[in-house]
């Protein structure tokens, strides 16, 4: 049998039980950190197949029904749906329980937070996994999704360090590799590492498809134009709430992004092979170095799943 934690939480209510949601749930049961899970989700199926599933022990449809009482309360719908949540959150009596969310951007959700607790004391703990796909709905959750990926906690000023510490152990009980840093960085590295990447794919998947004398790209593409297409096939809710959540940080990478095509136009319309040869080498290089991370985490991982099947099959 896996060995059982002392639960840490008595109450841990997770608010949208798709992929994300459903993932940390599921993870957190699992982990016996929490001595419930409970889930919300405005979606009957979702909360049906829930607890069919073992996402969570018992699902409501309405926050008054769990969050009084609850010591963690982890927002994980749309982003632009939080606001909603937060400010309904803010008329319960939540006797001091510690919010957290996943929204991938966190500018927006902080202000929004602030904005529906003024006047009143708001514990929260932002949070975002590097982690997900482009699944979504409660029949992807996995509870091993965030295993040995980042999660980055954004602390505000007035979090206080237990509240952190406890979300914290949430997550690195589910395998997690959890870092802190500030929003405002937060918002300018993921708009370049993730969002820019987004719009990228669905903007070039878009172009090719709209014009119909393109239509027979899709007959002779392969690989490349495949991974495109994987991206583009992304949540398209979840990303436009993302590029209107983000939008300075991402209009920002886009231009630096545009400034770096034009240039590279510039060279082959040129023929300046140098410059060509000397990005695509770099871009090249990059990937190399990239997939050493990759292959180091996912032989990370396997070691982690290897010592959990020994000490299940020892015990
Ligand atoms: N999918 C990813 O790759 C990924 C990765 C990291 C973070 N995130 C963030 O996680 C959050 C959720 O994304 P997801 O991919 O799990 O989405 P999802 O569509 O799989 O799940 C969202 C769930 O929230 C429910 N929901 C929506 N509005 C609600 C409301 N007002 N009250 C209760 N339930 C509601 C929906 O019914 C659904 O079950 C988003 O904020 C997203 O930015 C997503
Ligand atoms: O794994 C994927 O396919 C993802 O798109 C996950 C991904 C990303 O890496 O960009 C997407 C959005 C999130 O906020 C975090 C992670």
């Amino acid at each position: 049998m896996a060995e059982v934690a002392t639960p840490l939480i008595e109450r841990l209510v997770v608010v949208g039980l798709g992929l994300i949601g459903g993932s940390f749930a599921k993870g957190a049961r699992a982990s016996g950190l929490c001595r419930e899970v409970v889930g919300i989700d405005r979606d009957p199926e979702t909360r049906r197949l829930a607890v069919e599933l073992g996402v969570v022990d018992r699902c409501v449809a309405e926050l008054a029904e769990a969050c009084p009482g609850a010591d963690v309360i982890q927002l994980a719908v749309p982003i632009l749906a939080m606001e909603r949540v937060l400010a309904e959150l803010a008329a319960l009596p939540l006797q001091g329980a510690i919010l957290t969310d996943v929204g991938s951007a966190k500018g927006n959700v902080v202000r929004a937070a602030r904005q529906a607790f003024a006047g009143q004391s708001l514990r929260f703990v932002p949070g975002h996994p590097i982690a997900g796909s482009e699944r979504s709905g409660v029949t992807a959750a996995n509870a091993a999704l965030f295993n040995r990926h980042k999660v980055i906690l954004t602390p505000l000023e007035e979090t206080l360090p237990a509240d952190l510490d406890k979300v914290d152990r949430l997550w690195r009980a589910i395998g997690a590799d959890v870092e802190h840093m500030t929003v405002e960085h937060h918002d300018q590295v993921l708009a370049a590492t993730s969002h820019l990447p987004h719009l990228l794919a669905f903007n070039l998947v878009d172009s090719l498809a709209k014009r119909s004398e393109n239509r027979e790209i899709f007959h002779y593409a392969a690989g490349g134009f495949r991974d495109f297409t994987r991206i583009a096939g992304s949540d398209p809710t979840m990303w436009h709430d993302i590029f209107i959540a983000n939008r300075e940080a991402v209009l920002q990478a886009l231009d630096t992004y545009r400034a770096d095509l034009d240039e590279l136009r510039g060279a082959i319309q040129a023929g300046d092979g140098q410059f060509l040869m000397e990005v695509l080498t770099h871009a090249r290089g990059a990937r190399e170095y990239f997939g050493r991370i990759l292959a180091s985490r996912t032989q990370a991982g396997a070691q982690v799943a290897a010592h959990h099947s020994l000490t299940e099959g020892h015990s």
